[in-house]
Protein backbone atom coordinates (compact mmCIF):
# COMPACT_ATOMS: atom_id res chain seq x y z
CA UNK A 1 0.00 0.00 0.00
CA UNK A 2 1.34 3.90 -0.60
CA UNK A 3 1.86 5.32 2.25
CA UNK A 4 1.15 9.75 2.64
CA UNK A 5 4.54 11.09 1.50
CA UNK A 6 5.69 8.08 -0.58
CA UNK A 7 5.63 7.24 -4.37
CA UNK A 8 3.80 6.31 -6.01
CA UNK A 9 3.75 4.57 -9.62
CA UNK A 10 6.01 1.78 -8.90
CA UNK A 11 4.32 1.34 -5.33
CA UNK A 12 1.05 1.00 -6.49
CA UNK A 13 -0.73 -2.52 -7.33
CA UNK A 14 -3.75 -1.13 -9.42
CA UNK A 15 -6.47 -3.35 -9.70
CA UNK A 16 -8.46 -3.85 -12.87
CA UNK A 17 -11.14 -1.48 -13.40
CA UNK A 18 -13.08 -1.73 -16.79
CA UNK A 19 -15.06 1.64 -16.49
CA UNK A 20 -11.84 3.24 -15.50
CA UNK A 21 -13.20 5.29 -12.63
CA UNK A 22 -11.47 5.34 -9.17
CA UNK A 23 -14.19 6.17 -6.59
CA UNK A 24 -12.60 8.83 -3.20
CA UNK A 25 -13.06 6.93 -0.17
CA UNK A 26 -11.44 8.21 2.25
CA UNK A 27 -13.25 10.52 4.04
CA UNK A 28 -11.26 12.76 6.28
CA UNK A 29 -9.61 13.77 2.50
CA UNK A 30 -13.18 14.75 1.41
CA UNK A 31 -13.81 16.63 5.00
CA UNK A 32 -10.13 18.40 4.31
CA UNK A 33 -11.36 20.11 0.83
CA UNK A 34 -14.56 21.06 2.89
CA UNK A 35 -13.02 22.55 5.74
CA UNK A 36 -9.99 24.28 3.63
CA UNK A 37 -13.08 25.95 1.25
CA UNK A 38 -15.30 26.67 4.32
CA UNK A 39 -18.38 26.39 2.50
CA UNK A 40 -21.51 27.31 4.37
CA UNK A 41 -25.22 28.14 4.09
CA UNK A 42 -25.60 31.19 1.49
CA UNK A 43 -22.71 29.82 -0.61
CA UNK A 44 -22.92 27.65 -3.95
CA UNK A 45 -20.68 25.16 -4.55
CA UNK A 46 -19.94 22.87 -7.39
CA UNK A 47 -18.95 19.28 -7.30
CA UNK A 48 -18.09 18.10 -10.85
CA UNK A 49 -18.20 14.54 -11.92
CA UNK A 50 -20.22 13.75 -8.42
CA UNK A 51 -19.80 10.01 -9.03
CA UNK A 52 -21.86 8.09 -6.53
CA UNK A 53 -21.53 11.04 -4.48
CA UNK A 54 -18.49 11.10 -2.16
CA UNK A 55 -18.00 14.47 -1.79
CA UNK A 56 -21.74 15.75 -2.88
CA UNK A 57 -23.13 13.75 -0.04
CA UNK A 58 -20.58 15.81 2.90
CA UNK A 59 -20.93 18.93 1.45
CA UNK A 60 -24.92 18.54 1.68
CA UNK A 61 -24.34 18.92 5.52
CA UNK A 62 -23.14 21.82 5.55
CA UNK A 63 -26.02 23.68 4.20
CA UNK A 64 -24.58 25.18 1.13
CA UNK A 65 -26.16 25.19 -1.98
CA UNK A 66 -24.53 21.97 -3.80
CA UNK A 67 -24.90 21.08 -7.54
CA UNK A 68 -23.93 17.96 -8.59
CA UNK A 69 -22.80 17.94 -12.35
CA UNK A 70 -22.49 14.17 -13.60
CA UNK A 71 -22.72 13.09 -17.06
CA UNK A 72 -23.43 9.42 -16.37
CA UNK A 73 -27.18 8.76 -16.20
CA UNK A 74 -26.89 5.78 -13.82
CA UNK A 75 -24.42 7.79 -11.16
CA UNK A 76 -27.19 10.43 -11.71
CA UNK A 77 -29.94 8.11 -10.82
CA UNK A 78 -27.74 7.24 -7.82
CA UNK A 79 -26.89 10.51 -6.77
CA UNK A 80 -30.38 11.53 -6.66
CA UNK A 81 -31.82 8.41 -4.43
CA UNK A 82 -29.00 9.15 -1.81
CA UNK A 83 -29.61 12.92 -2.00
CA UNK A 84 -33.50 13.28 -2.30
CA UNK A 85 -33.35 14.07 1.50
CA UNK A 86 -31.18 17.46 1.01
CA UNK A 87 -33.12 20.43 -0.28
CA UNK A 88 -29.82 22.03 -0.95
CA UNK A 89 -28.53 19.61 -3.27
CA UNK A 90 -29.20 19.60 -7.39
CA UNK A 91 -27.74 16.76 -9.30
CA UNK A 92 -27.98 17.84 -12.44
CA UNK A 93 -26.77 15.45 -15.52
CA UNK A 94 -24.58 17.22 -17.76
CA UNK A 95 -21.07 17.40 -19.22
CA UNK A 96 -18.75 19.16 -17.33
CA UNK A 97 -17.07 20.54 -19.99
CA UNK A 98 -20.26 22.58 -21.82
CA UNK A 99 -22.28 22.89 -18.63
CA UNK A 100 -23.19 26.95 -18.11
CA UNK A 101 -21.46 28.00 -14.80
CA UNK A 102 -22.91 29.93 -12.46
CA UNK A 103 -22.89 33.96 -12.81
CA UNK A 104 -22.87 34.24 -9.00
CA UNK A 105 -19.81 33.66 -7.28
CA UNK A 106 -19.15 30.02 -6.66
CA UNK A 107 -16.82 27.77 -5.25
CA UNK A 108 -15.73 24.53 -6.20
CA UNK A 109 -14.97 20.88 -3.69
CA UNK A 110 -14.61 18.07 -6.03
CA UNK A 111 -12.54 14.83 -6.46
CA UNK A 112 -12.50 15.67 -10.74
CA UNK A 113 -12.33 13.66 -13.73
CA UNK A 114 -8.74 13.73 -14.40
CA UNK A 115 -9.45 13.29 -18.05
CA UNK A 116 -11.01 16.48 -18.06
CA UNK A 117 -8.47 18.19 -15.86
CA UNK A 118 -7.06 21.20 -18.33
CA UNK A 119 -10.68 21.54 -19.92
CA UNK A 120 -11.89 22.40 -16.16
CA UNK A 121 -9.43 24.82 -15.03
CA UNK A 122 -9.50 26.49 -18.37
CA UNK A 123 -12.86 26.67 -18.02
CA UNK A 124 -12.75 28.09 -14.31
CA UNK A 125 -9.69 30.05 -14.32
CA UNK A 126 -9.31 31.40 -18.00
CA UNK A 127 -11.84 34.26 -18.18
CA UNK A 128 -11.40 37.10 -16.83
CA UNK A 129 -14.70 37.28 -15.28
CA UNK A 130 -14.66 34.43 -13.99
CA UNK A 131 -17.26 33.87 -11.05
CA UNK A 132 -14.64 31.33 -9.23
CA UNK A 133 -14.36 32.35 -5.20
CA UNK A 134 -12.35 29.28 -4.70
CA UNK A 135 -11.44 25.92 -4.79
CA UNK A 136 -10.42 22.56 -3.17
CA UNK A 137 -9.67 19.91 -6.17
CA UNK A 138 -8.51 16.52 -5.61
CA UNK A 139 -6.36 16.37 -8.90
CA UNK A 140 -3.95 14.21 -10.49
CA UNK A 141 -0.32 14.55 -8.62
CA UNK A 142 1.81 15.09 -12.32
CA UNK A 143 -1.18 17.72 -12.72
CA UNK A 144 -0.77 19.63 -9.34
CA UNK A 145 3.13 19.71 -9.35
CA UNK A 146 2.29 21.49 -13.35
CA UNK A 147 0.25 23.94 -12.34
CA UNK A 148 1.74 24.56 -8.95
CA UNK A 149 5.82 24.90 -10.17
CA UNK A 150 7.14 27.77 -8.76
CA UNK A 151 7.64 29.39 -12.24
CA UNK A 152 5.19 28.56 -14.70
CA UNK A 153 6.23 26.92 -17.51
CA UNK A 154 3.36 27.75 -20.25
CA UNK A 155 1.73 30.88 -20.97
CA UNK A 156 -1.87 29.63 -19.98
CA UNK A 157 -0.66 28.69 -16.41
CA UNK A 158 1.22 31.97 -15.76
CA UNK A 159 -2.50 33.44 -16.46
CA UNK A 160 -3.84 31.33 -13.48
CA UNK A 161 -1.24 31.36 -11.33
CA UNK A 162 -0.61 34.95 -11.68
CA UNK A 163 -4.24 35.75 -10.49
CA UNK A 164 -5.06 32.85 -8.90
CA UNK A 165 -2.58 31.36 -5.48
CA UNK A 166 -2.37 27.67 -6.60
CA UNK A 167 -1.06 25.15 -4.09
CA UNK A 168 -0.50 21.85 -3.74
CA UNK A 169 -1.92 21.23 0.17
CA UNK A 170 -0.96 18.11 -0.13
CA UNK A 171 -0.56 14.10 -1.50
CA UNK A 172 -3.75 12.30 -2.20
CA UNK A 173 -2.07 8.67 -1.55
CA UNK A 174 -3.79 5.96 -4.65
CA UNK A 175 -5.05 4.12 -1.49
CA UNK A 176 -7.41 7.02 -0.63
CA UNK A 177 -9.55 5.16 -4.16
CA UNK A 178 -11.79 2.57 -4.75
CA UNK A 179 -10.48 0.49 -7.13
CA UNK A 180 -6.99 2.22 -6.05
CA UNK A 181 -5.70 3.79 -9.42
CA UNK A 182 -1.84 3.60 -10.72
CA UNK A 183 -0.43 6.83 -9.36
CA UNK A 184 -1.34 9.50 -6.47
CA UNK A 185 -3.48 12.61 -6.38
CA UNK A 186 -3.13 15.81 -4.68
CA UNK A 187 -4.87 17.76 -2.88
CA UNK A 188 -5.14 21.55 -4.90
CA UNK A 189 -6.41 24.76 -3.77
CA UNK A 190 -7.09 27.38 -5.65
CA UNK A 191 -7.68 30.75 -4.08
CA UNK A 192 -8.08 34.78 -5.80
CA UNK A 193 -4.46 36.47 -5.60
CA UNK A 194 -5.97 39.79 -3.85
CA UNK A 195 -5.77 43.42 -5.63
CA UNK A 196 -6.19 41.91 -9.42
CA UNK A 197 -8.45 44.48 -10.85
CA UNK A 198 -9.52 44.07 -14.34
CA UNK A 199 -7.11 46.83 -15.61
CA UNK A 200 -3.74 44.94 -13.99
CA UNK A 201 -5.16 41.85 -15.71
CA UNK A 202 -5.66 43.47 -18.72
CA UNK A 203 -1.62 44.70 -18.42
CA UNK A 204 -0.61 41.40 -17.16
CA UNK A 205 -2.30 39.42 -20.07
CA UNK A 206 -0.49 41.65 -22.21
CA UNK A 207 3.17 40.96 -20.12
CA UNK A 208 2.92 37.32 -20.69
CA UNK A 209 1.88 37.01 -23.98
CA UNK A 210 5.37 39.10 -24.97
CA UNK A 211 7.06 37.51 -22.64
CA UNK A 212 6.63 33.96 -23.30
CA UNK A 213 6.76 34.35 -26.79
CA UNK A 214 10.07 35.41 -26.53
CA UNK A 215 11.21 31.77 -26.12
CA UNK A 216 14.08 31.40 -24.12
CA UNK A 217 14.80 35.25 -23.47
CA UNK A 218 15.32 36.93 -19.92
CA UNK A 219 12.76 38.86 -18.77
CA UNK A 220 14.19 42.25 -19.19
CA UNK A 221 15.26 41.40 -23.09
CA UNK A 222 11.57 39.84 -23.77
CA UNK A 223 9.73 42.96 -22.59
CA UNK A 224 12.19 46.07 -23.06
CA UNK A 225 11.66 46.01 -26.75
CA UNK A 226 7.82 46.86 -26.00
CA UNK A 227 7.88 48.46 -22.86
CA UNK A 228 11.14 50.40 -22.80
CA UNK A 229 14.51 49.27 -21.25
CA UNK A 230 13.98 51.98 -18.57
CA UNK A 231 10.64 50.79 -17.38
CA UNK A 232 11.09 47.27 -17.44
CA UNK A 233 14.68 47.91 -15.67
CA UNK A 234 12.22 49.61 -13.24
CA UNK A 235 9.68 47.68 -12.75
CA UNK A 236 11.80 44.30 -12.59
CA UNK A 237 13.80 45.39 -9.88
CA UNK A 238 11.23 46.87 -8.01
CA UNK A 239 9.73 43.52 -7.69
CA UNK A 240 12.92 41.54 -7.55
CA UNK A 241 13.26 39.95 -10.42
CA UNK A 242 16.37 39.88 -11.55
CA UNK A 243 16.93 41.15 -15.50
CA UNK A 244 18.82 37.89 -16.46
CA UNK A 245 16.25 35.46 -15.32
CA UNK A 246 14.49 33.50 -18.10
CA UNK A 247 11.07 34.29 -18.68
CA UNK A 248 10.22 30.81 -17.72
CA UNK A 249 12.05 31.24 -14.24
CA UNK A 250 9.85 34.12 -13.38
CA UNK A 251 7.55 33.44 -10.52
CA UNK A 252 3.87 33.93 -11.03
CA UNK A 253 3.39 36.04 -8.38
CA UNK A 254 6.15 38.32 -9.64
CA UNK A 255 4.05 38.61 -13.15
CA UNK A 256 1.32 39.66 -10.66
CA UNK A 257 3.64 42.63 -8.95
CA UNK A 258 4.64 43.31 -12.74
CA UNK A 259 1.35 44.32 -14.08
CA UNK A 260 0.67 46.36 -10.89
CA UNK A 261 3.50 48.44 -10.89
CA UNK A 262 3.37 48.65 -14.93
CA UNK A 263 -0.49 49.23 -14.94
CA UNK A 264 0.69 52.94 -13.34
CA UNK A 265 2.49 54.26 -15.70
CA UNK A 266 0.79 57.01 -17.90
CA UNK A 267 3.06 56.03 -20.52
CA UNK A 268 1.64 52.68 -21.79
CA UNK A 269 -1.08 51.94 -23.12
CA UNK A 270 -3.05 48.48 -23.08
CA UNK A 271 -4.90 46.61 -25.52
CA UNK A 272 -7.89 45.65 -24.59
CA UNK A 273 -8.31 41.87 -23.46
CA UNK A 274 -8.94 39.17 -26.52
CA UNK A 275 -12.44 38.40 -26.03
CA UNK A 276 -11.30 34.61 -26.20
CA UNK A 277 -10.57 35.51 -22.68
CA UNK A 278 -13.83 37.51 -21.71
CA UNK A 279 -15.86 35.47 -22.89
CA UNK A 280 -14.41 32.02 -23.21
CA UNK A 281 -11.85 29.49 -22.29
CA UNK A 282 -9.99 29.13 -25.43
CA UNK A 283 -7.41 31.16 -24.08
CA UNK A 284 -4.73 29.59 -26.48
CA UNK A 285 -6.21 30.43 -29.49
CA UNK A 286 -5.93 34.40 -28.01
CA UNK A 287 -3.55 36.26 -30.72
CA UNK A 288 -0.73 38.22 -29.43
CA UNK A 289 -1.28 41.90 -28.77
CA UNK A 290 1.31 44.42 -27.72
CA UNK A 291 1.11 47.70 -25.60
CA UNK A 292 1.52 50.78 -27.46
CA UNK A 293 3.40 53.69 -26.10
CA UNK A 294 1.80 56.81 -26.23
C1 LIG B 1 -13.07 9.55 -10.87
S1 LIG B 1 -14.83 9.53 -10.73
C2 LIG B 1 -15.01 10.49 -9.30
C3 LIG B 1 -16.33 10.30 -8.67
C4 LIG B 1 -16.48 11.06 -7.37
N1 LIG B 1 -16.12 12.47 -7.54
C5 LIG B 1 -15.65 10.41 -6.31
O1 LIG B 1 -14.65 11.03 -5.94
O2 LIG B 1 -15.96 9.35 -5.86
C6 LIG B 1 -15.19 10.61 -12.05
C7 LIG B 1 -16.70 10.85 -12.27
O3 LIG B 1 -16.80 11.87 -13.21
C8 LIG B 1 -17.80 11.54 -14.17
N2 LIG B 1 -17.39 12.25 -15.38
C9 LIG B 1 -16.36 11.98 -16.21
N3 LIG B 1 -16.31 12.88 -17.20
C10 LIG B 1 -17.31 13.76 -16.98
C11 LIG B 1 -17.77 14.91 -17.65
N4 LIG B 1 -17.17 15.35 -18.77
N5 LIG B 1 -18.83 15.57 -17.15
C12 LIG B 1 -19.46 15.15 -16.03
N6 LIG B 1 -19.09 14.04 -15.35
C13 LIG B 1 -18.01 13.36 -15.81
C14 LIG B 1 -17.74 10.03 -14.30
O4 LIG B 1 -18.98 9.53 -14.76
C15 LIG B 1 -17.44 9.63 -12.84
O5 LIG B 1 -18.63 9.48 -12.12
Amino acid sequence: MPRPGHSHARNVRSQPNPSGVHFLTATSVVDRLIRECSVGPGEVVLDFGAGKGAVTARLARTGATVIAIERDPEFVRQLRRRLSCHDNVRVVPADARTISLPRRGFSVVSSIPYGISTTLLRRLLTPQWTSLRRGALVVEWGFARRVTAAAPRDREVAWWAARFELELVTRVPAASFRPEPAVDSAHLSVRRVPGMTPRVETALWTLLDIAYAAGNATAHKALAGTIGGRLTRGALSACDVDPSLPVRSVPARAWSEIARRLVRERSLHWPRLPATLVKDDRARSAKPRKPRRR
